[in-house]
């Protein structure tokens, strides 16, 4: 899962360094921020209107649409994907630790 985000990642970061010919993540780039946040917003919109009609393949491929203008966004602000994912296992350590703190505490 890392790996295909983190290769994603690595491709859209280098149309960012060199735009290519027809590109449409480099077309993003080329617009801005305001034009990668708007793209954000409409997918967002459309995740949750294709998740309310429960049509299980059109949500994944707009989650998956959605992710992936995300990655862009994150591009575009210079955030590392190490940071997400670092902040997402910091939360799930935590979550561990208060599991592991609710056993020893029946236990005892
Ligand atoms: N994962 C994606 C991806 N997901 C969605 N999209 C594009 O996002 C757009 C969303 O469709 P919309 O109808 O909402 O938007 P649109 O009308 O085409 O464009 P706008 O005028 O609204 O900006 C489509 O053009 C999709 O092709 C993606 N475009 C590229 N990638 C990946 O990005 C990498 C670089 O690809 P290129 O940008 O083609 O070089 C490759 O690994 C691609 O697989």
């Amino acid at each position: 899962m890392n790996d295909t985000l983190q290769t994603l990642y690595d491709v859209i970061l280098s149309r960012k360094a060199e735009p290519q010919e027809g590109s449409y993540t480099a077309y993003l780039f080329d617009k801005g921020l305001d034009k990668i946040l708007k793209k954000v917003g409409e997918e967002c919109a459309e995740t949750i209107i294709a998740a309310k009609n429960g049509m299980e393949e059109d949500t994944v491929g707009e989650i998956s649409d959605l992710i992936y203008h995300l990655m862009v966004m994150m591009a575009e602000l210079d955030i590392p994907l190490s940071a997400v994912l670092a902040e997402l296992n910091r939360r799930g350590q935590k979550i561990g630790n208060l599991k592991q703190f609710h056993v020893t505490d029946k236990e005892s």
